[in-house]
């Protein structure tokens, strides 16, 4: 049977390298910097440049398809997960490595229907990697096939996470609590590219054994838990429940006993759900 979204994956794919070279050559000469949320919650135009190209691109060839885009949300538009096709896109992942030409930046799309990723697609654009995955069909690095670690021991493991951007002292300690003990148990290392979709990419490559965070947005995660679970991994809450997309929390490990390890020493918190309604 003809796969249904194999074109929407193949435009993705075509999209994203496109979307890459925009940022490769912007790097060079254009990072303009203001923030969001907070001091050090950045954009730049290229984000917005490049999320306005994506989904330009997208209306004209899917029109009835609905978008979750970073910038557009930021913007003010809805950030809801409908049963509808969606592509939920983060343009730029990775926007402080950007302006600081740390060089892990990537173009992250996921595409859900019924709430469900059926691909997902991140460019680690300076490496030049483009990982896929689409759902039953395996995840791949530059067309060669993905395979997760198959470490079960912890304490032989390297764990990936990040610091996010609230500077809230709350927040701040959660993460320090959590980081301290996981440091601890002890594992190899602690790792983190800066960018949320790459880790995921390196969970799925084996090359780290876990990716956890606390207050990600869908659009960092949709693209890298398809691929994730595509080349063998799991995904969990942090609090060890099922995953959930739009909750702002997410493990990502090479297998159930490294994901559930890292949950027991996880500090978790709720920050505001992505589908929360404004008020
Ligand atoms: O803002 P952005 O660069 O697209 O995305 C951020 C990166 O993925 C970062 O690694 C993660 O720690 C943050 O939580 C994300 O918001
Ligand atoms: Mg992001
Ligand atoms: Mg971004």
């Amino acid at each position: 049977m003809a796969d249904l979204w194999q074109s929407a994956m193949d435009h993705a794919v075509a999209i994203a390298r496109k979307a890459g070279e925009t940022i490769r050559e912007a790097l060079l000469n254009d990072r303009k910097v203001t923030t969001k949320s907070s001091s050090v919650d950045l954009v730049t135009q290229t984000d917005q440049k490049v999320e306005k190209m994506i989904i330009q691109s997208v209306k004209e060839r899917f029109p009835a398809h609905r978008f979750i885009g970073e910038e557009s949300v930021a913007a003010g538009e809805a950030s809801n997960l409908t049963t509808a096709p969606t592509w939920i896109i983060d343009p730029i992942d990775g926007t402080t490595n950007f302006v600081h030409a740390f060089p892990f930046v990537a173009v992250s799309i996921g595409f859900a229907v019924n709430s469900q990723v059926e691909f997902g697609v991140v460019y680690s654009c300076l490496e030049d990697k483009m990982y896929t995955a689409r759902r039953g069909k395996g995840a791949f690095c530059n067309g060669e096939p993905l395979q997760v670690s198959d470490q079960t021991d912890v304490k032989q493991s390297i764990i990936a996470t990040e610091f996010g951007s609230s500077r809230d002292p709350e927040v701040v300690e959660n993460i320090f609590s959590s980081l301290r003990k996981i440091l601890c148990i002890p594992v190899h290392g602690v790792r983190g590219a800066g960018t949320a979709a790459v880790n995921m990419c390196l969970v799925a490559s084996g090359s780290v054994e876990a990716y956890y965070e606390i207050g990600i947005h869908v659009w960092d995660v949709a693209a890298g838990s398809l691929i994730v679970t595509e080349a063998g991994g799991v995904l969990m809450d942090v609090e060890g429940g099922e995953f959930d997309l739009m909750s702002r929390r997410v493990v990502a490990a090479n297998n159930k006993t490294i994901a559930e390890r890292i949950v027991k020493e996880i500090a978790a918190f709720q920050p505001e759900r992505d589908d929360h309604s404004p008020q």
